[in-house]
């Protein structure tokens, strides 16, 4: 029996019920691992770091889309904060709401890219992003106003080269456009059954479960595997 292979998991869609609560065998199902866990999602630092720790996890983190990555004590940074802020500031005056309430927690710690809620104008937002050169991914939790071509998918390389293993040795499961990267550098990928298309056609293997189900699936079929 060999080692079980590194694992790069999504949280919205993936760890989550479909409430959009973490789904509590979460709590199990992660420390239980016998390999690292890397948390690789599109929202704020925060929110991952505090997941490992209060799942109880080393703090193996790809936020922001990759914009924000921690691995071994070392945080690094990849895309233009101001720069979204400018598309956010114009899309304001053109009469866009990015849909959040007064004390914004979406994006309060936000370093490399902004978020809008999915109520917002669409169409207007991407419109002011392409005048800034600037991508707008709907990952079907929020708008990403980020700098193209910072993805997870660089994230886990660099948490990789940091973990001294080969990207390809991870097994990657994720449900939106957000997780295209990493299923293309990780050595195996799953995409939960609530994927998006992107997910869906970019993955290995589409599971016939979602949401936590799903991923509790595919950890199942890789121990099986090991
Ligand atoms: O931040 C989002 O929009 C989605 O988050 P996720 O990458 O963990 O699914
Ligand atoms: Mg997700």
């Amino acid at each position: 029996m060999t080692d079980l292979p590194p694992l790069a998991l999504d949280i919205d869609g993936t760890l989550t019920t479909s409430e959009g609560t973490i789904d509590p065998r979460v709590f199990e199902a992660l420390p239980a691992w016998e390999a690292p866990v890397v948390v690789a999602t599109g929202k704020a630092f925060p929110y991952p770091v505090a997941l490992t720790h209060f799942v109880g996890i080393e703090q193996l983190v790809i936020a922001e889309n990759g914009g924000v990555v921690l691995a071994d004590e070392q945080v690094h940074y990849e895309g233009d904060r101001d720069r979204a802020q400018a598309v956010i500031e114009e899309f304001e005056a053109r009469g866009g709401d990015t849909g959040w309430g007064a004390a914004d927690t979406t994006n309060w710690w936000r370093e490399t890219e902004l978020a809008v809620r999915l109520t917002a104008d669409e169409g207007l937002l991407r419109e002011v992003a392409a005048e800034y050169d600037m991508e707008v991914v709907d990952t079907g939790y929020a708008y990403h106003v980020k700098t193209p071509g910072v993805e997870k998918g660089d994230g886990l390389k660099l948490v990789a080269s940091v973990l001294d293993r080969d990207p390809a040795e991870f097994v990657a499961v994720g449900d939106s456009v957000n997780d295209a990267s990493t299923f293309r550098v990780a050595g195996r990928s799953f995409a939960v059954a609530n994927a998006d298309e992107t997910a869906r056609e970019t993955a290995d293997t589409v599971l016939d479960e979602g949401f936590m189900d799903g991923t509790l699936t595919a950890l199942e079929r890789v121990r099986t595997d090991f």
